[in-house]
Order: structure tokens, then C-alpha cells, then sequence
């Protein structure tokens, strides 16, 4: 038996040195997991609600526990989201709070794992999982909301698409990483860093294109495999009063369009996150008709993670990409749908990281549990390497 015995709800901090929500829940037969939520920055018009962190734990405790502790098991996972739901009685947890639902439903897989005696990612996804590991996505310079006074552009990443192994893959994103410290201050561009620990040099976005490119071809030639390079632009963010307004000019839609058309090109860019207003389903569409059959055009802000929203996308071909972030919709039952979802109609998926994070390794385990091809989780940082390093250690044991 695994039933949930004891579910402790805290406030700890996250990289921000905001607090957020950590949960542990243990089970009758011994099993303990622990799991705290992350907070993103520029979150989607539709995400679940994330609770300021002692209303979310004060109004869990009072709600969610009860329909919980001694009331369902913990390898369960489906079991313990629904009385997530039934708890909150909402469609964004905002009731109980998304932070404390994804606290709990984390932790509650954890336990269900550690119950089993089998890590996480198989836990979740089966026996056959951890031969197909994620390309790690890693941020290497970015501004918008994560940095001030650096890009309009929220992310350039690093995309080790030729890497060999996981292992290849961290290490070549980290010499990415170090490689444009070097390129920033050989012009004299001072290297701050944003949120996630990429680079926020006070630089435009042309010049960092260009930074980019030349960090990662250098890398790539000096490791013998492809790292191409691709973009988070969140451009919700940019979008104001139906144009797209950057420091040194404003776009139409149609002219953003062609922008990010013409990049993909000259950069041969392998990914582009939230290119296009998060209700634009309809003008996404135009671009990935346009360049979708040569780059992943991916939904973070557009889909928030759920699966009606995602089914719009596919009805409407607004996509062939969907960002994963259980934070964002507040269960991981919630994120798996969505990741199963996508794969029914071919659409890839990348389980991510917010800019706000702890030390926590959920989403390692689920990128490789839900085979999922790509996992978004920057490239420096304790809170970022935490994730690394955990699917450094499920490459090395799987
Ligand atoms: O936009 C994003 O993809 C994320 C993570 O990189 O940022 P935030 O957590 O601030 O939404
Ligand atoms: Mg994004």
C-alpha cells in the first residue's frame, strides 16, 4: 500500500528570493517525496493561478489535505490530481493555488516512486523510459522580462541538436555559455546576467544573433556534432495594442511574421518559442505554414500547458512545438495529457523550467519519463544545474 499518510506544506525560497511552496508527503509504507513549485516571470494570460505562498498553503491545508491524507494512494498519480481538482473546484486553481497543487502533485509522485523503489521517470512513465533522453535547450543570453537594459528578445538558446549523449549535450551548452563571456568581453560589453543565468549584456538583438552564432559554430567545430541555436522571443510580452513594439522599431503582425521567417534563415534557427501574441492562434498558423517544415515553432504562452488550448493549436495548425511547464496548468497528470496530446498529432514537445526556481529535479524526470524530445532548463546556476546534473545521473544509471 502507498496511501498518503502525511502531506507538510512550507514556504522556502526560490532563485529570486521570493517564497514559494514545498511540499512532502510520505506514505504507509515508508515511501517520501519532496517537490517545490517554480514561478515564471512572463506567464501566460491563461495559466493556473500561482498564489501569493502562505494563502496557497493556509487555503491547501484547509481544502486539499483532507481529500488526501489517508484518502488516496500515492502511485496514484491520477487519483491524487483529481482530488487536486475536487479540492479547488475551479478551472485554475485559483482557489487553492497552482503552486500548492504542483507542490503536491510532485511530491505525491515522488513518493509513489519512492513507495515502488523505482526512480521517478519510470515511475511515470514505464519501464521502458530513460533510452531516449531530452536535447537540452540552453539559455545563453536574454533580457525582456528576465534581464532590464538587455534584449528585447526574452532568450537565445543554445541547441545541441548533434550531441551524442545528454552528457555531450550539458557540456556543449555550457562552452556555449562560456565561449560568449568571452566574445562580450573581448567588445568590452559588460556580462550581467538575467534571471535564468543567461547573459544580459546591454546589447541589441542583431548583435546578438550574431554572438550567438559565432559561439555556437565555434563550439560545434571544436566538438564535432551540430549545435544550432534557437529563440524564446515571449512576444506577448512585445505585443501592444496589435503591433510588436521593439527598441528600435514597431511590427505589424504580418511584418513579425516575415522577421522571424527571415531568421530562421539566415540563422538556420532550430526553435522558436512564442514568436507571435499568446491569442494569435490564427497568425501562427501563417508562420508555421511558412517555416514550420524547417523549424520547431513552439507554444509556451499560447498553450499554457493545456490541452484545450493545445487542441486549437492542432485544429488549427497553429504549431509543431508545445512548452511543457506543470506550473503552468498546476498538475502533472494536467502536463502528461497535454505531452500525449501533442505526440498523438506530432507535435514535439519541450518540458521547461521557469525563470523563478528551486533546487527541485521534477521536470528531468518527467522530459525523460514522457519521452519527451527536448527540455528547456538554462544552462548555469545551482537551480538550473540541479536539473542538469539529475539527467546526467539518469543518463549514467538508465
Ligand atoms: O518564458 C519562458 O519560457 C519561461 C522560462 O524560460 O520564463 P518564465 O518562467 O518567466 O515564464
Ligand atoms: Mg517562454
Amino acid at each position: 500500500m502507498t496511501r498518503i499518510t502525511d502531506i507538510e506544506l512550507r514556504r522556502v525560497l526560490d532563485s529570486r528570493g521570493n517564497t514559494t511552496v514545498e511540499a512532502d508527503v510520505a506514505t504507509t509504507s515508508g515511501g517520501f517525496g519532496r517537490a517545490a513549485a517554480p514561478s515564471g516571470a512572463s506567464t501566460g494570460e491563461h495559466e493556473a493561478i500561482e498564489l501569493d505562498a502562505a494563502d496557497a498553503i493556509e487555503r491547501a491545508e484547509e481544502a486539499a489535505l483532507p481529500l488526501l491524507e489517508s484518502e488516496v494512494d500515492a502511485e496514484d498519480q491520477r487519483a491524487v490530481d483529481a482530488a487536486l481538482h475536487e479540492a479547488d473546484g475551479t478551472e485554475n486553481f485559483s482557489e487553492i493555488g497552482a503552486n500548492a497543487a504542483v507542490a503536491i502533485s510532485m511530491a505525491a509522485a515522488k513518493a509513489g516512486a519512492d513507495s515502488n523503489g523505482v526512480p521517478l521517470y519510470r515511475h511515470l512513465g514505464g519501464t521502458f523510459r530513460g533510452q531516449d533522453m531530452p536535447t537540452p535547450l540552453g539559455n545563453v543570453i536574454g533580457g525582456g522580462e528576465h534581464a532590464a537594459e538587455a534584449t528585447n528578445i526574452q532568450e537565445f538558446l543554445s541547441a545541441p541538436v548533434g550531441a551524442p549523449s545528454v552528457e555531450d549535450a550539458v557540456l556543449a551548452n555550457a562552452a556555449v555559455h562560456d565561449r560568449i563571456k568571452e566574445l562580450l568581453q573581448a567588445e568590452g560589453v559588460p556580462t550581467n546576467k538575467g534571471d535564468e543565468g543567461a547573459w544580459a549584456p546591454p546589447i541589441g538583438d542583431a548583435k546578438a544573433f550574431d554572438i550567438v552564432d559565432e559561439a555556437t559554430t565555434a563550439v560545434s567545430e571544436e566538438l564535432g556534432f551540430e549545435i544550432g541555436f534557437g529563440l524564446d522571443m515571449a512576444a506577448a510580452e512585445l505585443y501592444e495594442d496589435g503591433d510588436y513594439v521593439y527598441d528600435d522599431g514597431v511590427k505589424s503582425t504580418a511584418e513579425q511574421i516575415e522577421y522571424v521567417a527571415e531568421m530562421v534563415r539566415e540563422y538556420n534557427l532550430v526553435y522558436v518559442e512564442d514568436p507571435l501574441d499568446e491569442n494569435a492562434f490564427e497568425a501562427w498558423a501563417d508562420l508555421t505554414d511558412e517555416v514550420g517544415s524547417e523549424t520547431m515553432i513552439c507554444g509556451d504562452d499560447l498553450y499554457v500547458t493545456n490541452v484545450s488550448r493545445l487542441q486549437e493549436g492542432i485544429d488549427l495548425g497553429s504549431s509543431n512545438s508545445i512548452l511543457i511547464k506543470p506550473n503552468q496548468i498546476g498538475t502533472l497528470t494536467d502536463a502528461v495529457d497535454a505531452i500525449e496530446l501533442g505526440a498523438e498529432h506530432g507535435i514535439e514537445s519541450v518540458v521547461s523550467h521557469r525563470s523563478g526556481e528551486t533546487e527541485d529535479t521534477t521536470i528531468a524526470h518527467v522530459a525523460v519519463g514522457a519521452a519527451a524530445p527536448f527540455i528547456k532548463t538554462g544552462t548555469v546556476g545551482g537551480e538550473r544545474t540541479a536539473k542538469l546534473n539529475e539527467l546526467l545521473r539518469i543518463e549514467g544509471q538508465a
